[in-house]
This record gives structure tokens, C-alpha cells and sequence, in this order.
């Protein structure tokens, strides 16, 4: 994967523990299991996103400089907050004996982000590419697990990157899902070719007429970059002069304040819009499970690796960070 640190995460309680422990478990886990959440640094939690006025406006700016800053290290209070993070939230990678230990008789699902997580970060998304030994280990993978991409991109797009038939691919932050269009061990006898699910398929027209007044409304934004992702909008920042950020985001609030049925989430130097539906990755995640045959089963044990903060989502589902804290603590007292 590319460079992170790399956190487990556990099921009942929340996700990833960098920005909200246990207090965020608002849904239901699916099953038992084992989730690796890769976050690179601590963040500052934002608890709603509506973006209504400049207080939020501000909090929001805050929050996303805090998300993706160009020099953490550089930065000794950022420094002193992610040092005290690294030693409350234990490293997966530190942890790799007691996670195969976990896994002994189950069966391993892994659930991958593309964006940082299987391609680096760069400034120009379309250019977001994946190497081939990427790739190579994700085939790998597939061979042995059955393999989900869960991405804010449009499928479609998230698929010319990566070019593996046999993965499950869930877009547009799990609204846009499909199947393998090859068959692997995995789904030979599932109907896993029929898996297609669009559970935002009214809000299409909708975001098509955002997307373009949102690209009318940015283009005097030096930098400003907006994108189609089918069932979801991202206005792309890291191009953007810090300077500027607000004056965006002013012009992305002048075009949503027309749409109540849309909301906004933030990622790493991104603004996302998209449809008010309770449907995110951890319900992409949860629909896949129950897809692969695994709904209510104690025998599966899923696996997320994500960097960004809609991968929440999918780590709210999930209790395994508590069992990695446990084992921490264990293996520090055994020093
Ligand atoms: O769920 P993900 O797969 O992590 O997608 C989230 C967003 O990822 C992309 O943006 C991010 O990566 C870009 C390329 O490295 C980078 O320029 C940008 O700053 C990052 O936020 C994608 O372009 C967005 O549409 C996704 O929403």
C-alpha cells in the first residue's frame, strides 16, 4: 500500500480512532472481523458538514488544512498531537501475528480504498494512477480473498485504473456497486456477476446539474477543479491557493443552498457533494458481506485498508480496533 501509518481497526465500537473512538459506533456491525484503517495523521473531528454560514465555512477550511497539511512534521504542535496518537492507536502492521492469529478459520474479505490508499496522492486526479506491482498484489490478493475496491471515485473510472475483472467494485462512496465481471473461486457459484446496486439512481439528473453549475461557479478559481463522479461531485482544493479556500467554498454554498436533498462531506483537500440517503461505504461494505453470503456470519473476517475520512464509514462498522488496543496494551505490560 503506499505510505501510511497503518491503524487496526475493531468492530462494535468505531472506526478509525484518529478521529473519534468508540463514541461514533451509530451503526450496527455487520459481523465480526477485522478492519485496517491506514490514517496519516491525526484530524480534528468536524461534526457536521452542512455548510450554512461562516462559522462553518471556517471550521470547515480548518478541517480540511488540518486533513491534508503539506508539512505535519514541520508543525511541533501537530507533531507533540500525532506522537500521542501513534502511541493510543497501535499500528496494524505492529500487530500482524495477533491479526493472522484472528483470522485463523475465518475467511478473509478485504475491502480497499483507491486514493491514497492503492495509488498515491497527487495534484492532478485524473492522473491518480496505480503501479503495475499495485496491481500485481492486488490480483494477488484476489486470488486468495474475495476483493472489493471501495472508492468516492465513479466506478467506471476507478476501473480504468485498476483493470482487475475480478474485483467488486463499489463507486461513488459505495452508491454505484457491481460484481465481478470474471469469475474467480470466489464467486463461481454466487450470482456475484448479478451484484449491481444503485441505491441513488433518482438523484443522477441532480448531480448532472450540479456538476455543471458548480463548474460555471468555480471557474474563477485559479486551480479549482471539479469532478464527475457520477452519484457524487468532488470540488478538488490542493491546487487551490490556501489564500482562496474560502472564497471556494462560498461558491460551492451559493449552488448546494439551492439543493436540500444534497449534503456535503470533506476529504483530503476535497469537498464532496452528494445525496442525503443513508447509504456510505460501511453500507457498501455491509451490502457486499451480504452479497458474498456473509450476512450475521461470525466466520468471515473482513478487512478495510482506507486513509481518508469518508472510510469512516466503512471503519464505523467494525469493532476489531478495541481487540488491537487490548493486544497493545498486553504486549507493552509483557515489556
Ligand atoms: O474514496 P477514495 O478512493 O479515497 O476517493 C476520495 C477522493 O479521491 C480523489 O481525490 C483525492 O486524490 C486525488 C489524486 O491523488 C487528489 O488530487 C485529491 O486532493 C484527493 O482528495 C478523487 O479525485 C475524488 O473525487 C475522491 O472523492
Amino acid at each position: 500500500m503506499t505510505q501510511q501509518n497503518v491503524v487496526v481497526c475493531n468492530t462494535k465500537s468505531s472506526g478509525d480512532l484518529s478521529v473519534f473512538p468508540a463514541a461514533s459506533a451509530a451503526q450496527k456491525p455487520p459481523v465480526g472481523g477485522g478492519y485496517i484503517s491506514i490514517s496519516r495523521r491525526p484530524r480534528r473531528v468536524l461534526k457536521n458538514l452542512e455548510i450554512n454560514g461562516d462559522n462553518r465555512i471556517n471550521a470547515l477550511v480548518e478541517s480540511m488544512r488540518a486533513s491534508s497539511p503539506t508539512h505535519l512534521m514541520s508543525t511541533p504542535s501537530l507533531t507533540e498531537e500525532h506522537s500521542s496518537w501513534i502511541l493510543r492507536y497501535p499500528s496494524a502492521l505492529d500487530m500482524f501475528d495477533e491479526i493472522m492469529k484472528g483470522s485463523k478459520g475465518k475467511q478473509i474479505v478485504m475491502f480497499l480504498d483507491y486514493d491514497g490508499t492503492l495509488s498515491p496522492i497527487v495534484e492532478d486526479p485524473d492522473r491518480a494512477f496505480m503501479s503495475n506491482s499495485m496491481r500485481k498484489t492486488v490480483r494477488k490478493l484476489a486470488r486468495y480473498f474475495p476483493t472489493a475496491i471501495v472508492t468516492g471515485r465513479c466506478k467506471d473510472k476507478v476501473y480504468n485504473f485498476v483493470r482487475l475483472a475480478e474485483l467488486y467494485y463499489a463507486g461513488s462512496h459505495g452508491m454505484d456497486i457491481k460484481g465481478p465481471t470474471r469469475t474467480s473461486k470466489y464467486n463461481r457459484d454466487s450470482n456475484a456477476e448479478g451484484v449491481l446496486f444503485q441505491p441513488a439512481s433518482e438523484f443522477l439528473p441532480m448531480i448532472d446539474e450540479v456538476y455543471q453549475q458548480l463548474l460555471d461557479k468555480t471557474k474563477s478559481t485559479p486551480g479549482a477543479k471539479v469532478e464527475n463522479n457520477k452519484f457524487c461531485v468532488s470540488v478538488h482544493f490542493r491546487c487551490v491557493d490556501e489564500k482562496k479556500w474560502t472564497e471556494l467554498l462560498h461558491q460551492v454554498q451559493s449552488v448546494l443552498k439551492e439543493y436540500p436533498k444534497l449534503r456535503l462531506t470533506q476529504g483530503r483537500k476535497v469537498v464532496e457533494i452528494r445525496p442525503t440517503i443513508k447509504w456510505d461505504k460501511g453500507k457498501a461494505l455491509e451490502f457486499l458481506l451480504e452479497s458474498l453470503g456473509f450476512a450475521n456470519c461470525n466466520d468471515v473476517f473482513p478487512i478495510y485498508i482506507g486513509d481518508d475520512r469518508t472510510d469512516e464509514d466503512a471503519f464505523k462498522v467494525m469493532e476489531f480496533l478495541q481487540r488491537l488496543v487490548e493486544w497493545k496494551q498486553v504486549s507493552m505490560r509483557a515489556r
